[in-house]
C-alpha cells in the first residue's frame, strides 16, 4: 500500500459537511477516479490530502517504506510526496523552466532525484522553447501539460491531478494517460469515458455529503 486515508472530514464555513468519514486506500499503480458534482469538493479534498487545505477529521498515511503521517514527515515532505497538481496553474511569475528550477530547490526536494521535465512534455507536443515564455503567454493547454511535466519529473509517490486534460484534444489526452499508467494517483475527471480508461477504482462524492467507492 502507498497512501492510507482514513475518516476525512471537511465540513463548509456554514458548518454543514462537504464530505465526511472519506475512507480508502491505493496500492502501487492505483488510479483513483474522483467522480461528483460541480461544487461537491472533489478540489478541496485533493488538496487537504496534499495537506494545502485544513480538514476537520482524519488521518492521511504514506505506507512507504514505514507508515508516515504529514505530522510525522513534516508538510514540505509530505507534499514532496504526494503531489498537487492544480487544474490551471497559478498566475505564476517567470518561466516554466524557473518554476521548475524553484521547486526543484525547496529544500524538500533535495537529495531526490528528477528527470527531465522539458523531455516529458516533449512527447506530448510541447516544443522546447515554451519553456522559457512566460507562464500566461502559453495557451491553457500548454499550462496543463507543462504543469504535469514538472510533477512528474519530481517523481512523487502520488499524484494528486485536478482534471489534468480537460484542456486537451482527445489524442494529447490519450498521450497523457499512457504516460501516466503505472504512476499511483488520485485523479478528478467529469469524463465517464476517461474513468474507464484509467482507474482502478473511483470514489464518487454525493450531493448530501456521503461517498462511494466502487472497485473496478
Ligand atoms: N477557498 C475557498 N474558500 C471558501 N470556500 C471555498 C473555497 N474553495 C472552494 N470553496 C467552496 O467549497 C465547495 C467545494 O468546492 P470544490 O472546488 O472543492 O468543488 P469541486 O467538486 O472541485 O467543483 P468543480 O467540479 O466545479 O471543480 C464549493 O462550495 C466552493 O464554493
Amino acid at each position: 500500500m502507498v497512501l492510507q486515508v482514513k475518516e476525512l472530514t471537511k465540513r463548509k464555513d456554514t458548518g454543514d459537511h462537504l464530505f465526511y468519514d472519506v475512507t480508502f486506500s491505493l496500492h502501487p499503480g492505483d488510479t483513483l477516479a474522483v467522480r461528483g458534482p460541480s461544487g461537491v469538493g472533489k478540489t478541496t479534498l485533493l488538496r487537504c490530502l496534499a495537506q494545502l487545505t485544513p480538514y476537520d477529521a482524519g488521518v492521511c498515511t504514506l505506507m512507504t517504506p514505514k507508515p508516515t503521517t504529514p505530522q510525522d514527515l513534516g508538510v514540505p515532505q509530505w507534499r514532496a510526496s504526494v503531489m498537487y497538481v492544480p487544474q490551471r496553474p497559478a498566475q505564476l511569475p517567470g518561466t516554466p523552466l524557473e518554476f521548475f528550477d524553484q521547486v526543484t530547490g525547496f529544500r524538500a526536494q533535495q537529495g531526490r532525484a528528477h528527470y527531465d521535465p522539458v523531455e516529458i512534455a516533449e512527447d506530448w507536443g510541447v516544443s522546447d522553447e515554451l519553456w522559457h515564455k512566460k507562464w500566461p503567454e502559453l495557451s491553457g493547454g500548454e499550462q496543463q501539460r507543462v504543469a504535469l511535466a514538472v510533477a512528474l519529473a519530481c517523481d512523487p509517490k502520488v499524484l494528486l491531478l485536478d482534471e489534468p486534460t480537460s484542456a486537451l484534444d482527445p489524442a494529447t489526452t490519450l498521450m497523457v494517460e499512457q504516460a501516466l499508467a503505472g504512476r499511483t494517483c488520485v485523479w478528478i475527471t467529469h469524463d465517464d469515458a476517461q474513468e474507464k480508461r484509467i482507474a482502478t477504482k473511483s470514489l464518487t462524492i454525493h450531493a448530501d455529503a456521503t461517498y462511494s467507492i466502487t472497485e473496478h
